[in-house]
């Protein structure tokens, strides 16, 4: 999809500007901000870990480190930052972990255990059935490297898929494949339809690249609101009819996706346009998305292979960006080092452990100093929360893992909620990720002397990252020379990889997200209940005279006297719709309503 929104078109290859980063002036941004005594602090991160590591955490060096507290020399740390900076020469791409306390013992009594991660990955990237549960191979890192794929129809898969879906979005570009009524003559808008790891990512990637004028225009439905459905094909107007419909859903049939569609051929009904000659499916092959896409012939299915999990399908059909791919390959090379210091993945898995204790005790603050990496925070919320907030272990044992994710973006978080982290309570720690290039070359100007707009943001991310150490805070800083496909292909693939080798930390299963069910089952039990409480209004409704019911008493028909508080929910949710009448009382005082429906449905009532 972003492809079609003219991101597939090369763009200029990354070129570092020089091997050895510029030094954040971290000295002199401390003292501008007050710090507190060290000792203060040492007593509460101490206090915390104690808690936290008595669950299940073996790695004892951790709580003896953490009593240290954090390095404040200037000249040791600026030792510290040297000695660990990572530096990816060919992506232009560091990664800082200096502000992270972790103490060179606890790095070696880690050690063991990133063999394990890197033998576990390795294994993985093999075809192992990594995904336990599921039964599955776990195979996103062969999508931008098929050759890795561990058989040879799965490589032929995944470039045939590539080359359609390039050719796909060319053929879209050009006009060659056009909507049958447009004015135009050519596609103008995009409009996807997906949740979860089928929106995410391409969300994220559009806001990240799209260029200011895409060929296309892209526009998400991903929710079952109602509001936010009507909002979009609003404001698509007329350009409807022109309007690329891409239907994203791996399984095929996930329901928020399903009424999205559903919702949108109906506006396409209305304005007498056939859908099949605009939408697009993608999906697992014979799912019912793929199967209703076959038989109403619709202008191209892509597939979803069954061994690429939802949010790392980032790089699978609809993200078709070959810069892309080239930057997550070139970052999983890097990432299969089994060098702790030159594996930037493996660096992140163990800030991740040192600063969560390996229990997930701190939430992570995704902060980006770049408007258009706003929604990385948001994509990252899934990849890191659905793989790691695990009930149980890969040996059953219950261990409630995970890390939170949070964040928006720099420097416009500094009028929100920094002030909680600089002073307030201590859950957290950030991941600051820096864009070096303000503007392309040529736009800049100083808007006071010797400083630019860029000058200032950049200013406002090494002050805080300041600000916040000197006051404990730990964080670890990404930087990339600027936003592109490459760089933002990198990125993805150095948070999967990074989950995926935390995942072995902890001994859970990344791949799996059995909790998503429960929430997904009980939805359903709810419309079950809301078809009998029609039923039984229905019936009510029928008689003459019309008999009002009180909850109670719908309750008691529906044969769900335990369930009279949803009952309540279900009448006040379709009052508010009108599709419930409220004869006597009001919700504020469930005991006193009586409702009925406005219309007897005389079909249902004798079905
Ligand atoms: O792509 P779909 O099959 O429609 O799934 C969409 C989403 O559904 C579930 O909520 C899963 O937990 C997500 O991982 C997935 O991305």
């Amino acid at each position: 999809m972003a492809a079609l929104s003219g991101l597939c078109s090369s763009s200029p290859s990354l070129k570092p500007k020089h091997d050895r980063v510029v030094i954040p002036l971290f000295r002199k941004y401390s003292l501008a901000f007050p710090t507190r005594s060290n000792s203060c602090s040492k007593l509460s991160v101490a206090g915390e870990v104690s808690a936290d590591l008595s669950k299940t955490n073996s790695v004892g060096v951790l709580k003896k480190a953490k009593q240290g507290g954090l390095e404040k020399d200037p000249k040791a740390l600026w030792r510290r930052y040297v000695d660990w900076l990572y530096q990816h020469k060919e992506l232009g791409l560091y990664l800082d972990v200096s502000r992270i306390g972790f103490s060179d013992e606890f790095v070696a009594e880690m050690e063991p255990r990133f063999h394990a991660a890197f033998q576990a990955i390795e294994d993985l990237e093999k075809g192992a059935i990594a995904n336990p549960d599921e039964g599955r191979m776990v195979g996103h890192y062969w999508l931008r490297n098929a050759k890795l794929a561990p058989k040879p129809f799965l490589q032929v898969q995944i470039e045939k898929t590539l080359d359609a879906i390039c050719k796909f979005a060319d053929d879209v570009i050009s006009g060659k494949i056009k909507p049958p009524s447009s004015p135009e003559g050519r596609f103008t808008q995009i409009l996807s339809v997906g949740i979860g790891g089928s929106a995410l990512g391409p969300q994220f990637v559009a806001e990240a690249l799209a260029p200011d004028n895409p060929p296309l225009k892209i526009r998400f439905i991903d929710n079952t609101d109602p509001g936010g459905i009507d909002h979009q094909i609003a404001q698509l107007g007329p350009e409807l009819a022109s309007t690329l419909v891409i239907v994203i859903s791996k399984s095929g049939g996930t329901p928020e996706t399903r009424n999205g569609l559903l919702e949108v051929q109906k506006a396409f009904r209305e304005a007498g346009l056939d859908f099949s000659k605009q939408g697009v499916a993608i999906t697992q092959e014979n799912s019912l998305l793929d199967n209703t896409a076959r038989i109403e012939g619709w202008v191209a299915r892509f597939p979803m292979f069954d061994w690429v999990g939802g949010r790392t399908s980032e790089m699978s059909a609809g993200i078709d960006i070959r810069e892309m791919l080239v930057g997550a390959s070139m970052m999983d090379n890097a990432t299969r080092s089994s060098v702790l210091k030159d594996n930037p993945a493996a660096l992140l898995a163990l800030c991740w452990y040192w600063a969560c204790d390996g229990v997930g005790s701190k939430d992570m603050v995704i902060l980006p100093y770049k408007d258009s990496l706003l929604l990385f925070s948001r994509y990252l919320q899934q990849l890191v929360m659905e793989s790691l907030g695990k009930e149980f272990d890969l040996d059953g044992n219950r261990v409630n893992q995970g890390i939170s994710v949070y964040g928006n973006k720099g420097s416009t978080d500094q009028h929100a909620y920094i002030q909680q982290l600089r002073e307030g309570v201590h859950n957290f720690f950030v991941t600051f990720i820096e864009v070096l290039r303000d503007r392309p070359p040529g736009h800049d100007w100083e808007l006071e002397p010797g400083v630019t707009c860029g000058d200032y943001l950049f200013g406002m991310l090494q002050g805080t990252r300041s600000a916040l150490y000197a006051n404990d805070r730990e964080s670890v800083t990404v930087t990339v020379q600027e936003v592109t496909p490459r760089s933002v292909g990198a990125l993805v693939a150095l948070y999967e990889r990074a989950v995926g080798l935390y995942a072995s930390l902890v001994n859970i299963n990344a791949y799996h997200q059995p909790g998503v069910e429960a929430g997904k089952k009980a939805a359903g039990e709810v419309l079950a209940l809301q078809k009998r409480v029609l039923a039984v209004l229905n019936e009510a409704s029928c008689k003459d005279p019309v008999e009002p019911l009180t909850l109670e008493e719908v309750a008691e028909r529906c044969h769900a006297p335990e369930d009279i508080e949803m009952i309540y929910k279900i009448i006040e949710h379709m009052a508010a719709n009108d599709r419930a009448l409220i004869a006597e009382g009001d919700c504020g005082s469930p005991n006193s309503l009586k409702v009925f429906l406005g219309e007897c449905n005389l079909d249902e009532l004798y079905a």
